[in-house]
């Protein structure tokens, strides 16, 4: 894909041109205290790089799932003090996207002068179903630039007027973040160095279903934790007591587990289970017990792969050559839930070859866990973006920039 779409220097001289920078500025707030801060730093070269040859930077991004209006719980204002502090320079903050304060702010920018627009989910345009609504907003966002750059992956995915409608309105061009991103993923789908083994976990079971579809006869492994446990272990007949499940998925996972079977890729399942019979809480100290897999008892909850299947899953890592995984193994936030995942994350900055941490949560566990991010080959910035990449699926904001 990326050999295909032109870089920021097809764009030609920068200087003193407003350059509108679509960023996945989506990072985890407690409050306004940024709790990672990876999405920020991964977008400061391309910021940079504009900054750098003379252009009139606008930043354009969302944080979170505002209601298409203003609500400050989702203000983007913590984010530019931080990109601010990242980038070594002021970033002026918009407190509209493409009101009169964004106008004014854009107005005021000298030659390579950064600012941030307000979160762009605050106006309903951004996100609407409707073309005309969609493309009536993207006109007006246009209208604060000569030249678009794509860099946010995170949201490549999504067909929302800063990141697919403003391309159409705009010379357009791909930014090095989202170059990388496509090329470390396409390494992953497109003659893979084996053994490949893919791991996935996290609580969103049905979205990730579709990406086994699509690894099923690509990778040789397919080890499964977290929340999506569950849903497998039911469809094999087993009891899951109060664990996450999605009942609506047990045939899909009957389906998987035996066309897995037919095409010889193992799909390998934890066989012993951290639990307890609460979620974890603030009020309550967890009280975390390993059972065995196939024998979860009625009143208790899976929270973590158990020590032996941690042990498993690193071992069927130990020689693999390529691998992917998204999706934390347990609730790793708590720290009685988190030995699954450091033990996956452990095993991963051991492998000879390419690893690849994709999805938000997956890639904030690296973190707050304490490793350092150099010992994985890749940490990708997009958790839902990189998964559809994966599962094969036109991804709507780089079809965009190919178009011809
Ligand atoms: N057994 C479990 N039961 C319930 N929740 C779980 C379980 N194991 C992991 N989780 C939760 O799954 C969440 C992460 O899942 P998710 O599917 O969102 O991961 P991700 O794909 O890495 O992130 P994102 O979609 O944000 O990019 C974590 O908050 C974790 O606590
Ligand atoms: O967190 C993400 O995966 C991206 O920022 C996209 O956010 P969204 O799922 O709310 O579109």
């Amino acid at each position: 894909m990326a050999e295909k779409t032109a870089g920021i220097e097809s764009l030609g001289d920068l200087r003193g041109k407003r350059v509108l920078v679509r960023s996945d500025l989506n990072v985890p707030l407690d409050g306004t205290t940024i709790t990672d801060d990876g999405r920020i730093r991964a977008s400061v070269p391309t910021i940079k790089q504009l900054a750098e040859a003379g252009a009139r930077v606008v930043v354009t991004a969302h944080l979170g799932r505002p209601k298409g209006e203003p609500d400050p719980a989702y203000s983007l204002r913590p984010v530019a003090e931080r990109l601010s502090e990242l980038l070594g320079r002021p970033v002026a903050f918009a407190t509209d996207t493409v009101g009169s304060s964004a106008t004014e702010t854009v107005e005021g920018l000298g030659d390579g002068d950064v600012a941030l627009l307000e979160n762009v989910r605050f106006n309903d345009g951004e996100t609407s179903k409707d073309d005309a609504v969609r493309s009536s907003f993207a006109d007006q966002l246009a209208q604060l630039a000569d030249a678009f750059v794509s860099d946010g992956f995170g949201v490549v995915h999504r067909k929302q007027a800063s990141v697919y409608d403003v391309a159409l309105r705009l010379p357009s061009a791909m930014g090095g973040l989202v170059a990388a991103e496509v090329d470390v993923l396409r390494r992953l789908t497109e003659h893979p160095e084996r053994p490949y083994v893919v791991v996935l976990g996290g609580s969103k079971v049905s979205d990730k279903l579709g990406v086994i579809d699509n690894l099923i006869d690509k990778a040789d492994k397919i080890l499964i934790g977290g929340g999506m446990v569950f849903t497998f272990l039911k469809a094999q007949g087993h009891e899951v007591g109060k664990s996450l499940l999605e009942e609506d998925q047990l045939d899909t996972c009957t389906r998987y587990l035996a066309e897995a079977a037919d095409r010889g890729v193992e799909i390998v399942l934890p066989t012993d289970v951290v639990v307890d019979t609460e979620f974890p809480s603030s009020d309550r100290e967890p009280e975390p017990r390993v059972v065995a897999a196939d024998a979860i008892p009625a009143d208790a909850l899976g929270l973590d792969i158990g020590p032996e299947s941690s042990a498993a899953f690193a071992a069927a890592l130990a020689d693999a050559r390529t691998v992917f995984w998204n999706g934390p193994m347990g609730v790793f936030e708590v720290d009685a839930f988190a030995d699954g995942t450091r033990a996956v994350a452990e095993a991963l900055t051991k492998v000879d070859g390419l690893s690849v941490v994709g999805g938000g949560d997956s890639a904030a566990a690296v973190r707050t866990l304490g490793f350092d991010e150099a010992a994985f080959g890749h940490i990708s910035t997009g958790g839902g973006a990189s998964l559809e990449f994966l599962e094969g699926k036109e991804l709507p904001g780089i079809a965009v920039l190919e178009r011809d």
